[in-house]
């Protein structure tokens, strides 16, 4: 089947950030209105900041709100590495409520996983959105080229969280990973991508084209989507 996207382009990362925290606002105040709730995977990375902390600035009933990393390196809570960290200093101030993907009492990052797991078993599923970033080599969340890859591609449908050892370590942070699985990505009511560049959107679009025969993460987890998914992209 082949992927739906739709592409929204912007001028610059501002405008792109103002567009995304309306877009993103709208899907909130929408399950809020319909469910009386709503639940959010957010990406980790530098591109979606400036976007999040518009979206914080934003006025709901935040208590309402449940706020989860799409993946978070297995670092202590605080460490500059650390996805949920940055999440929480923008949102708990409002009263939204944040989940760690990752705890420091796992003894290896297969057990961080499997506690990921049991943590987002009890989280009204499925989220209203997932917000994904895509890296430089294609992986999308933490989702990596390694041992683990078909575990979090083509693991159990109701699998949602796996830890993550990728085969290379990215420079940016060489530590082992929390991920939510391709199937729990595609569940989403919603889902999204922002990225930022030439190569990111030639990258993006030769992953489209090949499908579920790309060799890169964000391939494979796009050609697993049943629904459009909106592709917001600035220079
Ligand atoms: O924990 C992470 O690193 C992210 O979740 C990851 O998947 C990120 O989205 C990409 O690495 C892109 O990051 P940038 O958008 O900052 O390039």
């Amino acid at each position: 089947m082949p992927i739906e996207a739709e592409w929204w382009d912007y001028d610059d990362a501002d405008e792109l950030a103002d567009a995304v925290a309306g877009d993103v606002g709208f899907i909130l105040d929408s399950a809020i209105d319909a469910r009386g709730a709503a639940l959010i995977a957010v990406p980790g990375g530098t591109t979606p900041v400036a976007a999040l902390t518009r979206l914080a600035g934003q006025k709901r009933d935040w208590k309402r709100v449940t706020i989860i990393p799409t993946d978070d390196r297995l670092v202590p809570m605080g460490d500059a590495l650390s996805n949920v960290t940055m999440i929480a200093k923008l949102f708990l101030s409002k009263g939204a409520r944040v989940v760690p993907l990752t705890s420091d009492k796992a003894p290896d990052y297969k057990a961080a996983g499997r506690s990921a797991d049991a943590l987002l078993a009890d989280l009204g599923w499925p989220p209203d959105l997932v917000w994904l970033g895509v890296g430089a080599d294609g992986h999308t969340a933490s989702i990596f080229p390694g041992d683990d890859f078909d575990e979090a591609l083509n693991g159990p449908r109701e699998r949602r969280a796996l830890g993550v050892r990728p085969a290379e370590m990215p420079k940016e942070a060489p530590v082992d990973r929390v991920t939510l699985s391709r199937a729990a990505i595609v569940s989403a009511r919603t889902l999204i991508l922002t990225i930022t560049g030439d190569a990111k959107r030639a990258l993006v679009e030769r992953a489209i084209e090949e499908g579920a025969a790309s060799p890169t993460p964000i391939g494979r987890v796009l050609a697993d989507c049943e629904l459009p998914v909106d592709i917001h992209w600035a220079p």
